[in-house]
């Protein structure tokens, strides 16, 4: 199997170990790292270490081409130049794992460059079982991007997973990608309406679903992730754990349903353990196959309607 992801925004993902976090004060890092990150990098990160091949598609500027590629050595990458550099965003971790994370809009894009990054995607997609349409959409490039981009995988006869949030999701529902991620605040802000139980997850992803999209894969932090698809609706979690840092964890959940077949309970099943073993590192740089334990996961073939979700996504009004 292979696996194309295009990360459209990629990022230099710069994490600060801070004490406590006092607004408006001078403070002093414990420690400084950066990885190469964004969704679409993450998952081709993870999918290569657990033997699964995936090329990454980043634009990345002229100036940090070499710097951006000395991170992510070991990995088959395409970058399409750009004028503007790629953008840094910031994650300020406190003790206890609380994460800030302050994420940069990205370079503008001419409407050459958003064609120039088509065009080498649909080159990347020769001989690809799945296409991974990943992240947030930087300035410049339309929110139909995405859609089209389905379409075109869809011509090769290559399966598509999407996972971004906002506009540029809602638009490219109708274009039918064969599997979606959305968190449960996507999810919520999608439908627009506050989701607090099982059933409210279940009932927003029927409604994807009508939109034209064949699986929608929702993660839910703990409460683990539902899939909805032609078959209903079943439920994975794993035993409750203090997380390390859950950055990456929804991109290492999609990249272990992609391992895991991309359809079905079993692929669900491995994506909740991913996401897990993604959550009980630090950093964005993934799960290998140590850190991941299928035999861990709690699977329900059906879901409990009335459970309510630890964390409810509300709709903020406007
Ligand atoms: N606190 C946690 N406890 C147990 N599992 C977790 C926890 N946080 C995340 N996970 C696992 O990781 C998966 C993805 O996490 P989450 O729902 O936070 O994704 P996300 O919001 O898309 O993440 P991100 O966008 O930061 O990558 C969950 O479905 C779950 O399997
Ligand atoms: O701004 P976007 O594109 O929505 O998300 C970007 C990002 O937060 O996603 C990854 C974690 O999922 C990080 O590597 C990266 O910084």
């Amino acid at each position: 199997m292979k696996v194309v992801t295009l990360t459209p925004n990629p990022s230099f993902d710069l994490t600060y170990r801070v004490g406590e976090l006092a607004h408006g004060e001078v403070q002093r890092a414990e420690s400084v790292t950066v990885e190469a990150g964004g969704k679409g990098v993450n998952v081709t990160r993870n999918l290569t270490r657990n033997g699964v091949a995936s090329k990454a598609v980043a634009p990345v500027g002229a100036a940090d081409g070499e710097r951006f590629l000395s991170l992510l050595a070991g990995y088959e990458v395409v970058t399409v130049p750009l004028r503007e550099g790629v953008r840094m965003n910031l994650s300020l971790v406190e003790p206890g794992g609380v994460v800030t994370k302050i994420n940069a809009p990205g370079p503008t894009f001419s409407p050459a460059e958003a064609e120039l990054l088509v065009e080498e995607t649909e080159r990347a997609l020769e001989g690809a079982d799945w296409l991974a349409l990943c992240g947030s959409l930087p300035p410049g490039v339309e929110p139909e991007f995405y859609g089209r981009l389905v379409a075109l995988a869809k011509e090769a006869e290559c399966r598509v997973a999407l996972d971004t949030s906002g506009e540029p999701f809602a638009r490219s529902l109708g274009a039918g990608p064969d599997v979606v991620k959305p968190n449960h605040e996507e999810l919520a802000e999608l439908v627009g309406r506050t989701l607090t139980t099982f059933g409210e997850v279940v009932e927003a992803a029927r409604e994807v679903r009508e939109r034209g999209v064949a699986q929608v894969l929702v993660s839910l932090g703990a409460d683990g992730a539902i899939l909805c698809g032609e078959g209903g609706e079943c439920h994975a979690e794993t035993p409750p754990f203090v997380p390390r840092s859950t950055v990456g964890a929804g991109d290492s959940l999609l990249s272990g349903f992609l391992a895991g077949g991309g359809a079905g309970e079993e692929a669900l099943a491995w994506g909740v353990a991913w996401g897990a073993a993604a959550a009980k590192i630090p950093g964005t740089g993934g799960p290998t196959p140590e850190d991941i334990h299928l035999e861990e996961v709690i699977r329900s073939p059906t879901v409990d309607a009335g459970r309510p979700l630890r964390d409810a996504a509300v709709v903020a009004k406007a």
